[in-house]
């Protein structure tokens, strides 16, 4: 093998004979190259400008060189507009773009009885040296004759008659005195003068911030927190990115103030309509928000635009920096232990809208829809309307909490019907709380005109989880989907037709909606939606509906986490200002313990409530075998007997069965029941072979309806 082996090197090296020490040659390290002196030169400069503190004095400098030129700007706007018609026309303008031309009128009345007064005044120049001329002639006159009319009398005192000039001399002398003090103090004022000019204008630009941004000090700079003044509105409106908006607002120069209705102090911000140029449209300012938002030196969620009545308006409610991440005192649940409530003609106390004031929502026949992201506080929001309402001690409360980790546990005693878990198992039990419900809705329905009914609320809290469930229940119908097969959906949504009148009302809560979780006939089912912090606009739609958020709201830019228990309510139970399609509402965190006390004070109001927790369909039935256990030796049976039969074989199963149930149960078996003579009859022979030719998994999904 070692003839094939080519040598890779040309002149391998010999092997060393005799191992030397072990050393390593560490090579030199190379010379670093010299940097030329002009290279070196330009970085020190550069460090040297580059360095805070060069940087810091040259702002400086330049800062107060501005303070100079902007003050000088500054005085002679000011000079310009209080000697010429520029003012008039400013404002003139402005009307003129905002479209306010009764406005205008006015300013422009104003302009012409301006511009004769100036014209009466310029005519009057033309005369006026005569009229000084002779004024100081007669003047001067007057003044020598008083004086030595006074040396008269003093010479008659004095006898002295040389004393008739004194008064006038003394007069003389002092203008003589005035003539040296000026000539001495000329020299040095014409050198001061300037200065002290200068002074002035540095100091009416330095009051003004009249410098460019970048040269301001940080805390000017910054501006985090700064009031809102009509001048920080206009700027913040111009430099919006909306080229039509940026146009008019230059065209009217000062006075785009005059687009600005009063700024009132709101709540914990303030608040001004903004009445916006022709050719600009509201929705340009909405889609805005973050802009204009950083424009005022605001977070995005301290600015709500809404649109109000008046045609081209906006309003733009600006909290006050950091003002809505204070928390909201306690709910008056929590403070006022005396406390009752009236479903009827009472409002629950939930929080505070943005302006402070309270938000309370009327809950009388109307079906409510709370959704959001998870960990939200969609729950205690709920739970807080729900413990209001338990203070009216004729309320009756049937409940599903699909978490089941104790969130409504305190209502075991209140609530007549209480199932708490998140299995598969509880979605079917509440599933036929909730068709239990449409049973007595439409038991209410039937009764005679004009009977009343207390309030029966069915509350299903995490009813995704409903939707979402895969049972399909003995008679083939899915408990959850949005299929018209779908049991929960179904009875829902016929709760949500019929139930408001007779005061069977349907509150969910709901995490996360998709149109899979949260089917549209359900979401626009509700009277009252509301929903925390969510993750998109497409969610918030789904949500609230699409007129609130073309209105302007917006619970997709709340922020997680950070807005807990802050949510955005499109309803008629709750004062709206006029023209709004939503408000934002600060709800107050009432926790468990809280929550706890309170119910217990509703239980007291009570004489004692008995909460099933389980719905109890008797024992677990096989409906086809006991058909088929029931014909005994009879070929052939009526179905009325059918059914007397199964009754008597276990009353609470099949007491209440009808012909449609019978039918139900043996479609699709083969052994359905058929006319024979006339009436209708069902086949033992044809109810054996269905028996023992079905598949295997029947028996078990027709018993998965009936839990203990
Ligand atoms: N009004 C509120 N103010 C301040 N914090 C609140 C408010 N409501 C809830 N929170 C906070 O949010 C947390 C979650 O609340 P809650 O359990 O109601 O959320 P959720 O949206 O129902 O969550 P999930 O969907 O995951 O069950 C609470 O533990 C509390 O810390």
């Amino acid at each position: 093998m070692s003839g094939t082996v080519v040598p890779l090197h040309k002149n391998p090296a010999p092997p060393d004979t005799e191992p030397g020490p072990n050393l390593t040659l560490v090579p030199e390290p190379a010379p670093a190259p010299v940097v030329p002196l002009w290279v070196r030169s330009g970085r020190a400069i550069r460090h040297a400008i580059t360095h805070e503190p060069t940087r810091e004095a040259g702002r400086f400098a330049v800062r107060h060189s501005m303070y100079v030129v902007g003050g000088t700007r500054i005085v002679t706007r000011r000079t310009w507009d209080g000697r010429t018609g520029a003012r008039y026309e400013r404002m003139l303008r402005a009307a003129e773009a905002t479209g306010n031309y009764e406005v205008a009128a006015e300013w422009e009345e104003r302009l012409q009885r301006f511009r004769e007064a100036r014209h009466r005044r310029r005519m009057d120049l033309l005369t006026s040296p005569v009229d000084v001329a002779k004024g100081l002639a007669v003047g001067t006159g007057a003044g020598i004759g008083s004086l030595v009319g006074l040396g008269v009398v003093l010479a008659l005192a004095n006898e002295d008659v040389t004393d008739v000039l004194t008064p006038l001399m003394a007069v003389i002398e002092f203008i003589r005195l005035l003539i040296t003090i000026v000539s001495v103090v000329w020299g040095p004022a014409l050198r001061v003068g300037p200065l002290l000019a200068l002074l002035a204008l540095w100091s009416v630009g330095r009051k003004q911030h009249a410098a460019p941004n970048w040269v301001l000090p940080t805390t000017v700079r910054s501006a985090e927190g700064e009031p809102i003044t009509p001048s920080i509105v206009v700027k913040a409106l111009r430099d919006l990115g909306v080229p039509a908006l940026r146009n008019a607002i230059r065209e009217m120069g000062d006075a785009g103030a005059a687009m600005l209705g009063p700024i009132r102090i709101a709540g914990c911000g303030v608040e001004v309509d903004v009445t916006l140029p022709s050719g600009v449209s509201t929705n340009e300012v909405q889609n805005k928000r973050r802009k204009l938002a950083e424009n005022l030196t605001r977070h995005e969620h301290e600015v709500f635009i809404t649109i109000p009545e008046a045609a081209r308006t906006v309003r733009l409610w600006i909290a006050d920096s950091g003002a809505l991440d204070e928390p909201i005192g306690p709910s008056p649940l929590v403070t006022d232990e005396t406390m009752t409530a009236d479903y009827t003609k009472g409002k629950a106390p939930w929080g505070q809208d943005l302006r402070g004031d309270m938000a309370s929502l009327s809950l009388y026949q109307r079906h409510l829809l709370i959704t959001g992201l998870s960990n939200q506080g969609k729950t205690v929001a709920l739970r807080s309307l729900a413990l209001w309402l338990a203070l009216d001690r004729s309320v009756e409360f049937w409940m599903g909490d699909l978490k089941g980790v104790g969130d409504w546990a305190m209502f075991d005693g209140l609530a007549t019907r209480l199932i708490q878990g998140p299995t598969d198992e509880h979605v079917i039990e509440v599933t036929e709380m909730v068709e239990d419900a449409v049973e007595e809705m439409n038991r209410r329905i039937q009764a005679p005109p004009g009977t009343t009914f207390p309030l029966l609320v069915v509350i299903v809290d995490e009813a995704q989880m409903a939707f979402m469930c895969p049972a399909i229940g003995d008679d083939k119908r899915p408990y959850g989907g949005a299929k018209a097969t779908s049991r929960y959906y179904m009875a829902v949504r016929k709760i949500h037709n019929q139930g408001r009148a007779v005061n069977v009302l349907m509150w969910q809560g709901t995490q996360d909606p998709t149109d899979q979780n949260l089917p549209k006939l359900v979401r626009e089912g509700a009277h009252t939606r509301a929903s925390l912090a969510l993750g998109t606009e497409s969610q918030a739609r789904m949500a609230l509906g699409d007129k609130a958020v073309d209105g302007g709201a917006a619970p997709n830019l709340l922020r997680p986490g950070l807005d807990q228990g802050k949510l955005v309510l499109a309803s008629s139970g709750i004062d709206i200002p006029a023209g709004q399609a939503s408000i934002t509402v600060r709800t107050h965190y009432i926790n468990d313990d809280d929550a706890k006390a309170i119910t217990e004070r509703a239980k007291a109001l009570r004489d004692g409530v008995t909460t099933l927790h389980t719905i109890d369909r008797g024992e677990q039935r096989d409906p086809l075998a006991d058909i088929a256990a029931v014909f005994g030796d009879a070929p052939r049976l009526l179905t009325q007997d059918v059914l007397k039969r199964l009754a008597a074989l276990n009353e609470d199963a099949y007491g209440k069965w009808s012909f449609g149930d019978l039918t139900r149960v043996l479609e699709g078996t083969g052994a359905e029941p058929y006319k024979s003579d006339g009436r209708r009859v069902v086949a033992a022979d044809r109810i054996r072979r269905a028996l023992a030719t079905r598949p295997e998994d029947d028996g078990d999904d027709a018993s998965i309806s009936h839990i203990d």
